[in-house]
């Protein structure tokens, strides 16, 4: 991978700029002698590598707390040339930053990414419910705005900003779920090979007729292929109309998964393979 080329969520000091960092320093051998470059939205580091200009994109796909990244699965769909290769986990800490010590009364003004603000409800009602939030690009946007300022101001990002940008930690840890984790993912144009231990992302859309999405489940479900997650989004039609995401364990060629799949294509469910790759939790548990 010598010369390869990462897109990320940008500027620098963002929780996916640290999550490349983990992902990168975790002995994945075969991205050593990458270089990352940050861009200002997760669409763009996506249409990015899609048109080749990076060699992958490195996206947050979900957090525990706040659910869905919508701009991460719509734009993977969108993009048909495009793989999921790896996924990673991260904890992600969030930490009120300002330019110099203020009391939580002091603030006026929050900044943070719409998942920052989402991460820290709580916290931001009970201590900071008089100040305005203002939605960011990214978490590491919000700090650079607030170090360049002299206005009482905070933002939500990570430690590693704070580092970057000059700006003083009031405290960390703010978000409301302590086990606060966000699942990346790294996209590219290879199909990920078998690893035995594997898990297959799919785009489907169903027609809407009573039973149609239970049918969908019963074709897994019948072949003993156990479903990990599924998550509709909008298909951007007409109101009421969905596509699904949907995760179950095992590789696309293992033959009960390809025995599904087919059911599927039978019974008129346009399907795009979103990617085949190791499953972090088990790479995790077999260290
Ligand atoms: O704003 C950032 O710092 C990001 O990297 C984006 C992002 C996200 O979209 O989920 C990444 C991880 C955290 O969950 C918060 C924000």
């Amino acid at each position: 991978m010598e010369g390869a080329k990462i897109g990320y969520l940008g500027p620098r000091g963002s929780f996916s700029e640290e999550a490349l960092l983990s992902f990168l320093q975790r002995g994945n051998g075969d991205f050593r002698g990458v270089s990352a470059e940050g861009f200002a939205t997760i669409a763009q580091a996506i249409h990015a590598c899609g048109e080749k200009r990076v060699d992958w994109a490195f996206v947050p796909l979900e957090n525990s707390t706040e659910g869905q990244v919508s701009m991460t699965l719509d734009c993977v769909a969108e993009r048909e040339e495009l793989l999921i290769y790896e996924e990673f986990v991260h904890p992600v800490s969030q930490c009120l930053l300002t330019l110099r010590p203020l009391g939580f009364e002091q603030i006026r003004r929050v900044y943070s990414h719409p998942q920052g603000f989402g991460q820290c409800r709580d916290f931001l009602e009970t201590h900071l419910s008089q100040a305005d939030q203002t939605v960011c690009r990214s978490t590491a946007e919000a700090a650079r705005i607030v170090a360049e300022s002299d206005q009482a101001w905070a933002a939500i990002a990570p430690r590693r900003a704070a580092d970057l940008y000059g700006l003083q930690c009031l405290e960390q840890g703010v978000q409301d779920n302590k086990d606060n984790t966000t699942r990346f993912i790294l996209v590219g144009h290879c199909l990920r090979e078998l690893s035995g231990l594997d898990k297959t992302s799919l785009f489907m859309r169903i027609e809407d007729s009573p039973g149609s999405l239970c049918r969908m489940l019963q074709e897994f479900a019948s072949r003993g292929i156990n479903l990990t997650k599924i998550e509709s989004r909008p298909a951007k039609g007409r109101l009421g109309e969905y596509v699904f995401f949907v995760d179950v364990d095992g590789y696309v060629f293992a033959p009960e998964m390809q025995e599904a799949l087919w059911a599927l294509k039978k019974n008129r469910v346009a399907i795009r393979l979103l990617g085949s790759y190791p499953r972090q939790m088990d790479i995790d548990e077999s260290r």
